[in-house]
């Protein structure tokens, strides 16, 4: 079975999780750096925009310390971003200059897409990344969008921040990565017998009662927060694939047309 995705995802935004980008262990999972690097080049090197969205700040900050539970208070969290974000841009650095290709940071807020001027300003940076044949790798700012300094957001969630980079640039596809193959009925971890859904338009109240919160200790958004950016996505009248990103060379076979994960696809004309 395949999909007809492929002709429509020249621009295209990639979401990957701190589940996927952290063992278990909680050290750094390298191979899943070194494959995500490996398929973004190749779709690079194929004539595609792609734009890199990643967590994985704390998570990498926690393994370099040596932590094996992460904080409870914001500001350790922050530190530790701050942290895991120089090391985590270092291993992508290394890898994706291993394939040929070459990466630029921004650190984004939500609410810079609220102001007129910023919100420019990171558009114009990005166009001129991808202009310049640079794949921008973005990550929420964590030590500065928390609640009390008057930001929007919610600390930690990129998910909903990839739906909205991808709006803005224009991508007509959002593949979010994530430690699950794709979205099921209700949560397979609490209900084994849970089926995937293979594609969806429409985010009924039921799809949306069988999603929930944060499933594993480094992840943070849930199903919750990837049905938002699927509605985000849905209603821009853009496209978006959840699946796994246990080996994120799969972003190569989304972009194929080939049928992983689940599709959350514009509606066929009748
Ligand atoms: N309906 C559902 N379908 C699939 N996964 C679900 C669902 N509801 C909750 N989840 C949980 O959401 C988790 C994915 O979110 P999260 O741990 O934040 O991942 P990531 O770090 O990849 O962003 C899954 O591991 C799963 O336990
Ligand atoms: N900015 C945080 C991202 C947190 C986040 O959204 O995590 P996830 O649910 O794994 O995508 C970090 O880099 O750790």
């Amino acid at each position: 079975m395949t999909r007809q995705i492929a002709q429509q995802c020249h621009r295209l935004v990639v979401k990957i999780g701190t589940s996927s980008l952290i063992l278990p262990s909680g050290k750094v999972n390298l191979q899943t750096i070194d494959r995500l690097a490996y398929a973004l080049a190749a779709l690079a090197n194929t004539g595609h925009e792609v734009v890199l969205v990643t967590s994985g700040a704390i998570g990498v900050g926690m393994a370099t310390r040596h932590l094996t539970k992460r904080p409870a208070s914001i500001p350790e969290q922050q530190a530790l971003a701050a942290v895991g974000q120089s090391e985590l841009m270092r291993l992508y650095g290394q890898r994706f200059g291993d394939y040929g290709a070459a990466i630029g940071q921004l650190l984004l807020t939500h609410d810079v897409f609220d102001y007129p001027v910023s919100k420019q300003h990171v558009l114009d940076t990005i166009s001129a990344l991808l202009r310049g044949g640079v794949i921008p790798v973005i990550n929420e700012n964590d030590s500065v969008a928390v609640d009390e300094m008057d930001h929007r957001t919610t600390f930690g969630d990129n998910d909903q921040l990839s739906a909205l980079v991808a709006t803005q640039i224009d991508a007509n596809l959002l593949v979010v990565l994530s430690d699950i193959d794709g979205l099921y009925e209700r949560d397979p971890r609490t209900h084994p017998d849970a089926q995937l859904i293979p594609e969806l338009s429409y985010l009924s109240a039921r799809v949306k009662a069988g999603a929930s919160g944060a499933g594993s200790r480094f992840g943070t958004g849930g199903m919750v927060t990837k049905l938002a950016a699927a509605q985000t996505m849905l209603q821009a009248g853009k496209e978006m694939v959840l699946c796994s990103g246990a080996d994120p060379r799969v972003v190569l076979q989304v972009v194929a047309g080939a049928a992983v994960g689940t599709w959350f696809k514009q509606e066929e004309d009748q």
